[in-house]
């Protein structure tokens, strides 16, 4: 059985002000024992709400890392830094990291060895574009990230690895996936794994659903059978909205 996992990935939002308000009004609230809660915030607050975490069952995740472990790479974090703050997952290969900075397979697949390295599980996210679902491409699309993402793990570390599928025509739109469309998906994924490593170490793979997820459609994801959670933009930001959903 799959503990569902449900982050909040706050993107580029939150000072450490803002943070601590934030992290301070989830504290507040009963987390649901059923469901593993994750907040990734900038780099610049992981202190900080690493601190406020603390005693708390709430998981800490960055956003993103480099591949390296040290050396001269202006503006890059290592995972080193990442274990050392308390980071137990870290995001890799968002859409937006694609899209505006230049992430790639390649860079997905060196960052994801790199976390495992260190012992950080990696949320690995994957997704088509409008273009690409009008066009039909949307399974070869996605399959393709997941075994370009995975190329060349161990299958000992499998069972770390967190996928999250995001359409990105679904992302910041309000315009979310159907739970059956995304379960669809989130099978082939499945499937491909199962297909590289086995099907018992891909059973035991938590692929979470992102894009517009939201206090009113949270359960019909998880409502469906190959979906084991959420990774969660907009609706993280409030502690209210993102409460609404860890307690689904
Ligand atoms: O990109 C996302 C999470 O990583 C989804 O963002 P929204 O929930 O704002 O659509």
């Amino acid at each position: 059985m799959r503990k569902p996992i449900i982050a909040g990935n706050w993107k580029m939002y939150k000072t450490n002000t803002e943070a601590r308000a934030l992290v301070n009004g989830l504290k507040e609230k009963t987390m649901p024992a059923a469901v593993e809660v994750v907040l990734c915030p900038p780099f610049t607050a992981l202190t900080t709400v690493a601190e406020l975490l603390q005693g708390t069952a709430i998981g800490l995740g960055a956003q993103d890392l480099f591949w390296e472990d040290e050396g001269a790479y202006t503006g890059e974090v290592s995972p080193l830094m990442l274990k050392e703050l308390g980071c137990s997952y870290v995001i890799i290969g968002h859409s937006e990291r694609r899209q505006y900075f230049g992430e790639t397979d390649e860079t997905v697949n060196k960052k994801v060895k790199a976390a495992l390295r260190h012992g950080l599980k990696p949320i690995i996210c994957v997704g088509e574009s409008l273009q690409q679902r009008e066009a039909g491409e949307t399974n070869a699309f996605v399959a393709g990230q997941v075994e370009k993402a995975l190329d060349g793990l161990a299958p000992e570390s499998i069972p770390q690895v967190v996928i999250a599928y995001e359409p990105i025509w679904a992302i910041g739109t309000g315009r979310s996936s159907s739970g059956s469309d995304a379960n669809e998906v989130i099978g082939l994924v499945r499937q491909t794994i199962a297909k590289k490593f086995g099907s018992s170490l891909a059973e035991q793979v938590r692929i979470q659903y992102g894009g517009s997820v939201k206090p009113g459609n949270i359960k019909e994801f998880m409502d469906q059978p190959e979906i084991d959670g959420a990774l969660v933009g907009g609706a993280s930001l409030k502690a209210e909205d993102f409460y609404g959903i860890i307690s689904y």
